[in-house]
């Protein structure tokens, strides 16, 4: 059993002041692995008194500064690679081929796009050419509370962990407490990369106790969360009362419209781009809407994919998928198919428990719903599980307007070889995201959400943005003075 009972404070690796233990579960056995400790209200104030320590000096360091400790994270990061996906594959469940490949992948994705977007931000600049004494500043915004979840642990937390570092922030990480593994890594990494005491700092714990703590603190500037929508409100709510910045990635239930030109594999691509990671992906193509002249045929190939997709222990490597993360996780998934058969959706593949061959651990069957229509609730709600709903559609209108029938407004996508209709169509989505014919958005793209999937914007020079304030100066001397 690991012992990670100690935070990262101050530079230093400290022992809980008022922290609870905790068991991090293996969600493929449902044994306990790692112990940690859910801090109290004296272990987030004792890390937010860091980070402010820390921030008059961090905010004024160079440009140089940052890029030297940011290229640094990149090499350590590279040589701990695989301890990093294996703390993965043991915190979620994530089948080893996919914590190696693209868990980790993401990470080092984001330190390059970072520095990058770092050599080049323009920290200061002329309102206008005819106006050049009026000149507009961004400045870091203070002590940031990093709040993140367990589903893609390494991609979200450095998506805030580096901005912020390299605006010049400093900040206070509260990773998931059902994956806190890997931040841990992470946190040993900066240290050993040289992050200045204070500038990052670590504490484990849940919403109720840290993640409150540090939403409603005074010396808090900023809160950057990545959740369910759930929490995002109770957030949001809680940093009212200190008028802090609150920029929030939260859930989604994309859709996935399938026009009868689109190319021969769209269907399993778009199937298999549902269940991969478990179905537990906030951007997943989880509602599949299909033009009718294709849709019968396109049932049988989702229902193959579903059929013929494994599910197996995350330590095996190959394509199968793992367990969910754990056991509310599987009952909320398991309560989600039996609504699903109750309210009358077309069950094809899959089903409630758990497949052959497993009789413990979190492994749900990879599980299609057909002729689904919009008001059933798995068509509705996030299920983050591998369920797939499927419904077809007869025009171009009705696939927008099914696609658009949801609170929710993360990632959708056009699977089409009209390019005019696609990009018609792109428009017409609201959504922060959409992908025509599964074309991979480039490292520095903004990731976020419309309507009730968040009002932040991760990546590239807008995740910048989200950590630096905007100041206007009039009278401004030129540079040479
Ligand atoms: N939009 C995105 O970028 C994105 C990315 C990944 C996941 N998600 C969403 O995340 C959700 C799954 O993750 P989860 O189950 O860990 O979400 P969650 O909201 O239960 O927890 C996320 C984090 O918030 C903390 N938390 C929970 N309640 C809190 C509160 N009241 N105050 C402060 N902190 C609180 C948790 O401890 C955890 O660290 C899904 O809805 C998914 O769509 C969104």
């Amino acid at each position: 059993m690991i012992d990670a009972r100690k935070f990262f404070i101050g530079g230093k690796w400290v022992d809980p002041i008022n922290g609870t233990d905790r068991h991090v579960i293996d969600s493929a056995t449902e044994d306990p692995i790692a112990t940690i400790s859910l801090g109290g209200s004296a272990d987030a104030d004792a890390a937010v008194a860091a980070a402010k320590s820390a921030f008059p000096s961090w905010s004024v360091s160079t440009r140089e500064e940052r890029l030297g400790l940011l290229e640094e994270i990149l090499a350590i990061y590279r040589r701990r690679r695989s301890e990093l996906a294996d703390a993965v594959t043991n915190e979620m469940g994530a089948p080893t081929d996919l914590s190696n490949g693209l868990h980790t992948a993401l990470g080092e994705i984001h330190i390059e796009a970072f520095i990058e977007v770092l050599k080049n931000f323009d920290f200061g600049h002329a309102l206008r050419p005819d106006r050049r004494r009026d000149h507009i500043l961004y400045e870091p915004i203070g002590v940031c509370a990093l709040i993140t979840p367990w589903n893609w642990p390494l991609n979200q937390m450095l998506l805030k962990v580096l901005p912020a570092m390299a605006t010049g922030c400093t900040s206070v990480l509260k990773p998931s407490e059902e994956a806190p593994l890997s931040a841990l890594i992470i946190a040993e990494i900066f240290d050993e990369a040289g992050v200045p005491a204070g500038v990052f700092n670590l504490v484990n714990g849940d919403g109720a106790g840290v993640g409150n703590c540090l939403t409603a603190h005074p010396d808090v500037d900023l809160v950057s969360f990545t959740g369910s929508t759930r929490a995002g409100v109770a957030i949001t709510k809680n940093a009212a009362d200190t008028v802090k910045r609150v920029s929030l990635e939260l859930g989604g239930k994309g859709a996935n419209i399938i026009f009868a030109d689109a190319v021969e594999n769209a269907v399993k691509a778009g199937a298999r781009r549902c269940f991969n990671n478990s179905g537990q992906t906030c951007i997943a193509p989880t509602r599949m809407l299909v033009e009718r002249s294709r849709y019968d045929q396109a049932v049988k190939e989702a229902t193959e994919v579903a059929e013929s997709l494994s599910v197996d222990l995350p330590q095996k490597s190959g394509a199968h998928i793992g367990p969910v993360v754990n056991a509310s996780q599987f009952d909320r998934i398991q309560n989600y198919i039996d609504i699903g058969i109750q309210e009358g959706a077309n069950l094809t593949a899959g089903g409630p428990g758990r497949p052959d061959g497993h009789n413990r651990g979190y492994f749900v069957k990879p599980t299609v719903f057909a002729d689904c229509t919009t008001d059933m609730t798995i068509v509705k709600e996030e299920i983050f599980g591998p369920v797939l709903t499927m419904m077809p559609f007869d025009t171009e209108e009705d696939a927008i307007a099914f696609a658009n029938d949801t609170p929710f407004g993360l990632a959708n996508y056009i699977q089409t070889s009209d390019g005019v209709r696609a990009n018609r169509v792109a428009r017409a989505l609201r959504s922060g995201m959409v992908e025509i014919n599964n074309e991979v958005r480039a490292p520095g793209s903004p990731f976020g959400g419309y309507k009730q999937s968040g009002n932040g914007r991760e990546g590239g020079t807008w995740g910048f943005e989200e950590f630096l304030e905007v100041k206007s100066v009039t009278g401004w001397f030129s540079d040479e003075v």
